[in-house]
């Protein structure tokens, strides 16, 4: 078995549902990875819980936080900061369990570079036109942003090929489906069963 948890690592371009995703995996009791709470310095939105949802930081408390090497990777994202706080990965990577990270792409891409060993996963539209429908539907940006968002999109799409795994977002559940599969095929991968079997044919 091996001994450390596995990183899992989700991303893609705003709109594509990372966030309906991520909820409906965690919503799920099946489901056995832990969630790294994010830290932001964007205000709490209604309902939102601090150290459920995000860690909400002041500006100058996340830049300490960036100063003291705390974050395993930030990125700036329309005007707000958010970081992945690194303590809570490493640690609960070493007792074992998965981590899973719902992060935006300049983030991912900072992992990909520190943690080559975490499973990347990119979670892609139907189509383009589908994710601008689910910005509109969201209804959380304007219309000028939305056009900004789905540019932006467009070259965010082409940094699928730098990921293990592309899912489609077509209909949530069966995107909480293929993750899960990915996840359970690389944790067998990893896990090196034909090793183990060797072993045992030798001590036979
Ligand atoms: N790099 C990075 N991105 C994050 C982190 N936490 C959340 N995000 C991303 O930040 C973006 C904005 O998140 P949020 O303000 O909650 O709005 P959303 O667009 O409704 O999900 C989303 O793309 C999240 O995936 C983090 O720790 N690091
Ligand atoms: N598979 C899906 N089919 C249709 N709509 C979806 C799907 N996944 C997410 N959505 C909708 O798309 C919008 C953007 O989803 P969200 O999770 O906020 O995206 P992200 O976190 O990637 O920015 C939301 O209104 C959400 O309800």
């Amino acid at each position: 078995m091996n001994e450390k948890g596995l990183l899992i690592v989700l991303s893609g371009p705003s709109g594509v549902g990372k966030g309906t995703v991520r909820k409906e995996l965690f919503s799920n009791p099946k489901t056995t990875y832990e969630y790294s709470i994010s830290m932001t310095t964007r205000l709490p939105r209604e309902g939102e819980v601090n150290g459920t949802d995000y860690f909400f930081k002041t500006r100058n408390e996340f830049e300490a936080l960036i100063a003291q090497d705390k974050l395993l990777e930030y990125a700036e994202y329309v005007g707000n900061y958010y970081g992945t706080p690194v303590d809570y990965v490493k640690e609960t990577l070493n007792k074992g369990r998965d981590v899973f990270l719902e992060i935006e792409v300049q983030g991912a891409r900072q992992i990909r570079e520190k943690f080559p060993e975490g499973l990347f996963i990119f979670l892609a539209p139907p189509s383009l036109s589908e994710l601008q429908n689910r910005l509109v539907h969201r209804g959380t940006e304007s219309s000028d942003i939305i056009a900004s968002r789905v540019e932006k999109a467009r070259k965010e799409l082409e940094m699928m090929n730098l990921y293990d795994y592309v899912v489609e977002n077509d209909h949530v559940e069966l995107a909480c489906e293929r993750i899960h599969a990915i996840v359970l095929a690389e944790h067998l991968r990893r896990d090196r069963v034909e090793a183990r079997y060797k072993k045992m044919l030798e001590v036979e």
